[in-house]
């Protein structure tokens, strides 16, 4: 972040780009399931995923690149997420994402981020992305957590 202003929300197509995800822990696991509903396609590269991504993959709902990081996974890439536990390899991703223009976000460091991955709550074709602008993802989730319950009761009036 070069300055104080908040970053702007945009509503991005995802449906026809190419999202690569670096590791399959627990937060990439948190940030694959909230980007599900809104691509086709979607790669995790990481020698060892979750159980529940590993079912995500059997399902074809993922595909999984079984295998440690290569920039080779990224370069065709519209959209990295870098979640591996290893900050030299997330730095890393940062530098290549940056070079080539691909837009990156380090789960690691805010400083490495284009973009801030957000609490999200969806209700039909209502979306809301949520944040504390980088500085406190306690206070997202919680604000998150108020917006899914406001929008529960006013769906209901929607049928
Ligand atoms: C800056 C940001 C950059 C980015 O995009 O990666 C970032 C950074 C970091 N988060 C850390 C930790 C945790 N983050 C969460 C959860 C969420 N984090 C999310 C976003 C962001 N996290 C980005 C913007 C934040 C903003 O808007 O201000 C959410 C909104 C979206 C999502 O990740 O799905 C989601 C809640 C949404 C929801 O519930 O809907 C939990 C789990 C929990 O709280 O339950 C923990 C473990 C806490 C624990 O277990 O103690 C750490 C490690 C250091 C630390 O622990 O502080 C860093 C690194 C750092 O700060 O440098
Ligand atoms: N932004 C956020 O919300 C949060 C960020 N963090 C940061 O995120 C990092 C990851 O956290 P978790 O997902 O909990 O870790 P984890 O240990 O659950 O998962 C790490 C994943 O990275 C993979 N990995 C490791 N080296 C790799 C390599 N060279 N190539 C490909 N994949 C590789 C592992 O196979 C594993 O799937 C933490 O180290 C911490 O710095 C931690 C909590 C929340």
């Amino acid at each position: 972040m070069k300055q104080e202003s908040s970053y702007f929300p945009v509503f991005i197509d995802l449906s026809d780009k190419k999202i690569v995800v670096v590791g399959g822990g627990t937060i990439a696991c948190r940030r694959i399931k909230t980007l599900l509903p809104f691509v086709e396609c979607l790669t995790v590269a990481a020698p060892v995923i979750l159980p529940e991504l590993q079912e995500l993959a059997l399902s074809k709902r993922i595909c999984w690149v079984q295998e440690r990081y290569r920039r080779e996974q990224i370069l065709d890439a519209d959209l990295v997420l870098a979640c591996t536990d290893d900050e030299q390899i997330n730095d890393e991703i940062y530098s290549v994402c940056r070079c080539l223009g691909i837009m990156v976000n380090v789960c690691s460091d805010r400083r490495k981020c284009d973009f801030y991955f957000p609490g999200i709550v969806k209700k039909e074709d209502v979306v809301v992305g949520i944040t504390a602008n980088g500085k406190d993802h306690k206070r997202a989730k919680e604000v998150r957590e108020k917006i899914e319950d406001l929008l529960e009761e006013e769906q209901k009036k929607w049928k």
